[in-house]
C-alpha cells in the first residue's frame, strides 16, 4: 500500500538553458506543490504504514529551503525544472525515508512530473 502528505511552497524561478525567447527563460513564479509518496505494509497494530507526521517532519526543512526563495540561487537546483526539483527533493529524503516511493512536483495546475528514483545510481 501506498500513502502520501502533500505541500505547498511559493517560489521564483527560471529556465536558463530554455531557447533564447523561451517564456520559462523570464524571471516568473509559482505556487508549488509536491508529493511525497511512501510504500509499505500496514503495521496490523496501529493501522498505517507510517504517521503522517513522519512525513511532515521529513520534508519540513526541505520546505523551509524552498519556500519564498529564488530556486535557481538553492544549491543543486542551477536549472529549476520539475525534473530536476523532484530528483532533488528525493535525493534528501531517501536516506531518511527509504520507503519512498515517488515525489510528485507540480508547477501548475496542469504540469508537473512523478520521479521515482529511476535514474538513481546512475551518475
Ligand atoms: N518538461 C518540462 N517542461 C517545462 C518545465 C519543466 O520544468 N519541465 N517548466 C516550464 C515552466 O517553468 C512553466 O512555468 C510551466 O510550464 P507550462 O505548463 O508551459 O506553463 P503554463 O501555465 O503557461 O501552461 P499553459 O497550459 O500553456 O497555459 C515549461 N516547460
Ligand atoms: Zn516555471
Amino acid at each position: 500500500m501506498e500513502i502520501f502528505k502533500a505541500f505547498t511552497f511559493e517560489a521564483a524561478h527560471r529556465l536558463p538553458f530554455t531557447p533564447e525567447g523561451h517564456k520559462c527563460r523570464r524571471l516568473h513564479g509559482h505556487s508549488f506543490s509536491v508529493e511525497i509518496h511512501i510504500r509499505g505494509a500496514v503495521d496490523p497494530q496501529v493501522g498505517w504504514i507510517r504517521d503522517f507526521a513522519d512525513l511532515k517532519a521529513a520534508f519540513q526543512p526541505l520546505h523551509e529551503t524552498l519556500d519564498h526563495h529564488y530556486l535557481n540561487e538553492v544549491p543543486g537546483l542551477e536549472n529549476p525544472t520539475s525534473e530536476n526539483l523532484a530528483r532533488w527533493i528525493w535525493q534528501r529524503l531517501k536516506p531518511s525515508l527509504p520507503e519512498l516511493s515517488s515525489v510528485v512536483v507540480r508547477e501548475t495546475c496542469t504540469s508537473g512530473c512523478i520521479y521515482a528514483g529511476e535514474d538513481e545510481g546512475r551518475g
